[in-house]
C-alpha cells in the first residue's frame, strides 16, 4: 500500500474506541486522521478528554490523537470530508446507531462497525475473518439497497461467541448438532474496569442484558450463508445453541464452559488437529492483525487461564483447554479469548483489513 488509508473512529472516547485508537497507532496500513465521540466531548482535544478515563492501563494515549479535535459523531459531513473509511465504537440506541451508520455509508464512507444494531440487517455481514470470509460479498447488494458507490456497514459479532464459536467452525466436519456454553464475563465488557465497577468486586453477576440471546444467535448467523436470489445472508439451522451469560471480576477475558454433541464421533486427538490445524483467509492473506495460530489448544489441567492466555497472538488467538469426555454431551472444554483485542477493536481492525485487501475499503479519490 502506497499510502495510508485515513481513519475515523467515532465513539472514539469511550472503552473500546480507546482499544481502536491504541491498536491502530503503528498500524501499517491504516492511520487514525479523526476522532468523534457525543456533543459533550466535541471541540476538545482529545488527550485532554481521556486523560482523567483512560482505560488502557500502561499504554499511553498515541502521539497521533492526542492533539486531534474531536469532532461531534453526528456532524457527518465534517467526518465523511476527512476519511476514506470509519471505525463504530458509538453507545447510543440501535434505531439510532444504525441511522448514524447508515447517513455515513450513504456519505459514501465504508463502516466497520462494533455495535450490534445492524447485525441483523439481512446485507449486513457480520464477521470473524478467519470463519465466514466470503459474506462480505454481500455488500455488493447492500450498496443496491443503499445507492452507494463505495459506502457500506459491515460488522463484528458480539464478544462473548468469541471464545467457543472458532472451535465449533473448526470442528464443522464432525456436524456439531447441539453446544451448551456458559460465559463468566470482563467487566470491560460493560465499558469499565473493576475500579469504575466495585459492585463486581469479590463478587459474580448472573445476568448481562441481552447476552444470551446474542451468544445463542449470532453463531448462527456467522455460519450461514448467502442467498444471491433474496440479496441476504440466511443463518445456518444448526447447531443448536443455548447459553447462560455470568459477569465475574476480571478486567479483559471472556472465559467459557462449552459442552457439545456430535453427528459424527470424533475422537480427542481428531478433535485437536482440528483446533490446531483452522486457519483461514487472514492467515493466507498475512493480514496484518491476523495471528499466526488461529487457535491453540492447552494441554495442562489448568488452562487456559486469563492471567497466563488472554494475550495470546497479542489477544487475537483463542485458547482452548480440558478438552475432555462428558456423561450428558459428546465432549466439553473450556475456551478463552480476549473481549476488547479479538472481541471488539482487534477483530473490527482485522475486518477492516480484509475488506482493504478485497477491495471493498480504499483510498476516496479527490
Ligand atoms: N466493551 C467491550 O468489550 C465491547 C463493546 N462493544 C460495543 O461497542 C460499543 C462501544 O462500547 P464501549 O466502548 O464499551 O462504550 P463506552 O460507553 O465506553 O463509550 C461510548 C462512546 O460512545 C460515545 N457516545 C455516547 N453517546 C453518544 C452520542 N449521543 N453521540 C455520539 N457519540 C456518543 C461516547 O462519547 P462521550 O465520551 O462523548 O460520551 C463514547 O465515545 C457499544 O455498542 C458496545 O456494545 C462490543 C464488543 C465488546
Ligand atoms: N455485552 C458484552 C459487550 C458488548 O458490548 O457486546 P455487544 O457488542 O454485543 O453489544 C459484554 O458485556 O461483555
Amino acid at each position: 500500500m502506497k499510502e495510508k488509508l485515513k481513519v475515523g473512529v467515532i465513539g472514539a472516547t469511550g472503552m473500546v474506541g480507546q482499544r481502536y485508537v491504541t491498536l491502530l497507532a503503528n498500524h501499517p496500513w491504516f492511520e487514525v486522521v479523526a476522532v468523534a465521540a457525543s456533543k459533550h466531548s466535541a471541540g476538545k482535544k482529545y488527550g485532554e478528554s481521556v486523560k482523567d478515563r483512560w482505560k488502557m492501563g500502561d499504554t499511553p494515549i498515541p502521539d497521533g490523537v492526542k492533539d486531534l479535535t474531536i469532532l461531534d459523531a453526528e456532524d457527518v459531513d465534517t467526518m465523511a470530508s476527512q476519511v476514506d473509511f470509519i471505525f463504530s465504537a458509538i453507545n447510543l440506541d440501535k434505531a439510532d446507531t444504525r441511522k448514524l451508520e447508515d447517513e455515513y455509508a450513504k456519505h459514501e464512507v465504508p463502516v466497520v462497525s462494533n455495535n450490534s444494531a445492524h447485525r441483523w440487517t439481512p446485507d449486513v455481514p457480520m464477521v470473524v475473518p478467519e470463519i465466514n470470509p466470503d459474506h462480505i460479498e454481500i455488500i455488493k447488494a447492500q450498496r443496491e439497497r443503499l445507492g452507494t458507490q463505495r459506502g457500506f456497514v459491515a460488522v463484528k459479532p458480539n464478544c462473548s461467541i468469541q471464545s467457543y464459536t472458532p472451535a465449533i467452525a473448526a470442528w464443522q466436519k464432525f456436524e456439531p448438532t447441539q453446544v451448551l456454553a456458559c460465559t463468566y464475563q470482563a467487566i470491560s465488557g460493560a465499558g469499565k474496569t473493576l475500579e469504575t465497577a466495585p459492585e463486581i468486586q469479590n463478587n459474580v453477576i448472573p445476568y448481562i442484558p441481552g447476552e444470551e440471546a446474542k451468544s445463542e444467535d449470532e453463531p448462527l448467523k456467522v455460519f450461514g450463508h448467502i442467498d444471491p436470489e433474496k440479496k441476504e445472508i440466511v443463518k445456518a439451522q444448526s447447531p443448536v445453541i443455548t447459553s447462560q451469560c455470568l459477569r465475574v471480576p476480571v478486567l479483559y477475558g471472556h472465559t467459557v464452559a462449552t459442552f457439545v454433541n456430535f453427528k459424527q464421533n470424533p475422537s480427542k486427538e481428531e478433535l485437536i488437529e482440528a483446533l490446531e490445524e483452522y486457519s483461514g483467509v487472514p492467515q493466507e492473506l498475512k493480514l496484518p492483525s491476523a495471528p499466526q495460530q488461529f487457535i491453540q489448544y492447552l494441554t495442562e489441567d489448568d488452562r487456559p487461564q486469563v492471567r497466563y492466555d488472554v494475550n495470546f497472538e497479542h489477544g487475537m488467538g483463542i485458547s482452548i483447554g480440558r478438552l475432555r469426555p462428558d456423561k450428558i454431551f459428546d465432549w466439553k472444554f473450556v475456551g478463552l479469548s480476549h473481549n476488547t483485542a479479538r472481541g471488539a477493536a482487534g477483530g473490527a481492525i482485522e475486518l477492516a483489513e480484509l475488506l482493504t485487501a478485497k477491495g471493498y475499503i480504499s483510498a476516496k479519490e479527490d
